[in-house]
């Protein structure tokens, strides 16, 4: 179906709007009314700039307090309204959206509102323009769009019809199935948002935390299918008021944006497949089986640092790549690979970022079907040269700039470690570690969003609620993501001096922070990895005081926690433990963690003393340490 987009829900000016709606792949714009009064361009300009970039201007708003008036107001809002079907020519739409009335003044009488917009339908035909009604969910006596609905039934004009908004019917928790009632071809056009469940004012919450559908907590899936179950077959445009969105990059909100609205109308048809939707057929969403690989970014110069942190570690070098600088390291099922070379995305990574994680490897039931439904989904594919004989592996830039690739159990890529590298037959001795627990992956606040809607769209995957990480030096908030045995923590800081802000400083940008893995007895992997000097992060005294009083520990485990400076947490499932090194200079660290039982958390309470203990690290010397 043709996708649209409001002007409000980008920052810049109407060019700049205009240019990144048109690059994010969009059909059309809605024209926010202000937009236009804030530029310099007429309206018959206007219109042609739209459509030189391709675009179609598919609904002019809003026009307000129109319905239900005494005069002399009533007559003054019909002229307004004429003076906008004359702009509405110029500009080039035949469609305005008119919200319900907030007017001290109006009267309303569902009779006097329907007759008040079937005059204005005489007045709309004569401009050849069309008039859609949308139900504000603060509305003052239209507020719920059944009732939206009945003024326009009873308008009974064909250049009256209702527009439909998901936040207006889901903020105010209308049940959605309610619009199957209304016959499609009465609906004129249809916006989509969605938000976060926060309780407070519903106009203040629409102005400000609207975000793309699939990024909150309303179900817009719900509200999709019950418009598509109507028949209607127009425009489905996105009107999100976001705080944040008004001062980010318009493009990468776009982006998002026509993401978004193609993940929904795919969730819509496998939801419901009998629903008709006018969208190209692509892969289902698949869980994934496993992190495949970890690839480091780094130089000649800098790989000892990496390497005597991988060996204190427990990872042993157990081959190379047949025709790249590329060692592989390996350690109880984990493989990370160590790429030095001059050439290619991992060196652009290396220049940009310094020593960091440049690719992940994730392994699907179908790489080829994986890669289909990420650049369907408008992931930029990713290419890179292969030698003769290596494998094509399907890969995308993800977030941040990042390459994930793709790997499955098939014929080819089933044989990646036999085919694209020489690898030394034999066990790796190890500390215990068995995989990757989680990686967390760090970023600006205002990227979050965005990172979360890649992953849940692209990938068969669930979010946990978002929960505050306190860094002594400002709040970070961290969000997980999990798709079959992955998990991602995507932690956001906005505070420069967090350690989580002092880590996208000094790296120039969101990247993998930390890899937690996981072991089976973590006082076995501690003792283990004591012996190799792995540089362990010291817990100060108290936490071990106040733990063991929270959770009514046993003295003999707090004193096994302590002794190996593991962190101790519980929920309802089960026990959870936590092992950290010293963070490297620009902040990167590793986590070992063991879970057990049903544990499904990420020790978030322990968050505070952890980066307090890690900060104490590189504090100048001669300062008392814990
Ligand atoms: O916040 C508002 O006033 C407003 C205006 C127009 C809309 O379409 C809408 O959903 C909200
Ligand atoms: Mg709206």
């Amino acid at each position: 179906m043709k996708t649209s987009i409001a002007t409000v829900s980008l920052s810049g000016n109407l060019t700049e709007k205009l240019a990144a709606i048109a690059a994010a792949g969009f059909d059309g714009i809605e024209i926010f009314e202000q937009d236009f009064i804030a530029s310099d361009f007429s309206p018959s300009e206007v219109g042609r700039m739209v459509r030189d970039h391709g675009l179609e201007i598919t609904l002019f708003q809003p026009f307000r307090d129109f319905e239900g008036l005494p005069e002399p107001h009533r007559s003054r809002a019909f002229a307004r309204a004429a003076r906008k079907f004359e702009l509405m020519n110029q500009l080039g739409t035949d469609l305005v959206l008119f919200c319900s009335s907030l007017h001290p003044a109006a009267m309303g009488g569902i009779d006097r509102m329907a007759a008040d917009f079937h005059e204005l339908g005489d007045l709309a035909a004569q401009h050849g323009v069309r008039v859609g009604y949308e139900a504000l969910c603060w509305g003052r006596f239209v507020n719920d769009h059944r009732d939206a609905w009945e003024v326009v039934r009873r308008a009974d004009h064909p250049n009256i019809g209702l527009i439909l908004d998901s936040f207006h019917t889901l903020g105010r928790k209308i049940d959605p199935d309610s619009i199957r009632a209304i016959p499609g071809d009465r609906i004129f056009f249809v916006q989509l948002a969605d938000a976060p469940a926060i309780e407070m004012d519903l106009l203040y919450w629409s102005r400000h935390f609207r975000n793309m559908p699939g990024e909150g907590d309303l179900d817009v899936t719900g509200f999709m299918r019950a418009v598509l179950a109507t028949g209607y077959d127009g425009w489905l445009s996105l009107e999100i008021f976001n705080d944040q969105f008004r001062a980010g990059l318009p493009r990468l909100v776009a982006l998002d944006g026509h993401r978004s609205l193609i993940s929904l109308q795919d969730r819509a048809r496998r939801a419901e497949p009998a629903l008709a939707v006018d969208l190209p057929a692509f892969p289902p969403p698949s869980p994934v089986e496993q992190i495949a690989f970890v690839e480091f970014a780094t130089s000649e110069e800098d790989a000892a640092d990496l390497t005597s942190l991988l060996t204190s570690t427990g990872f042993q070098p157990v081959g190379r790549h047949v025709s790249k600088p590329v060692d592989v390291w390996r350690q109880g099922g984990v493989s990370l690979l160590v790429n030095t070379g001059a050439r290619g995305f991992a060196r652009t990574s290396y220049v940009a970022h310094g020593t960091t994680v440049s690719e992940i490897a994730l392994k699907v039931a179908d790489a080829q079907a994986s890669h289909q439904r990420a650049t369907s989904l408008l992931a930029p594919t990713h290419e890179e040269e292969t030698g003769p004989g290596e494998l094509g592996i399907p890969a995308i830039r993800g977030i941040s700039g990042s390459v994930i690739r793709f790997l499955d159990d098939g014929p080819d890529l089933g044989r990646i470690w036999d085919v694209d590298f020489r690898i030394t037959p034999g066990a790796v001795a190890g500390a215990g570690i068995t995989g990757i627990d989680h990686l967390a992956q760090t970023m600006p606040y205002d990227a979050m969003l965005s990172s979360s809607l890649f992953y849940t769209e692209i990938f068969d995957a669930g979010k946990s609620p978002m929960v505050d990480v306190i860094d002594p030096d400002g709040l970070v908030r961290s969000q997980a993501i999990e798709s079959g045995r992955m998990r991602v923590t995507l932690n956001g800081a906005e505070a420069r001096r967090t350690l989580a802000g002092r880590f996208i400083e000094e790296s120039l940008g969101s990247s993998v922070q930390h890899i937690a893995f996981a072991t089976d007895d973590v006082f076995a992997t501690a003792a283990a990895l004591e012996k190799r000097g792995f540089p362990v992060l010291r817990i100060g005294a108290n936490y071990y005081e106040d733990v063991a009083a929270r959770f009514g520990l046993d003295p003999a485990l707090t004193d096994r926690l302590r002794r190996a400076n593991v962190m101790y947490d519980e929920d309802a499932g089960g026990q959870f433990f936590q092992l950290y090194s010293v963070p490297r200079k620009d902040g990167f660290f590793f986590e070992i963690v063991q879970r057990q039982g049903n544990y499904c958390g990420y020790g978030a309470p322990n968050a505070p003393f952890r980066i307090a203990a890690q900060k104490r690290t590189s504090r100048p010397a001669g300062m008392p340490r814990a």
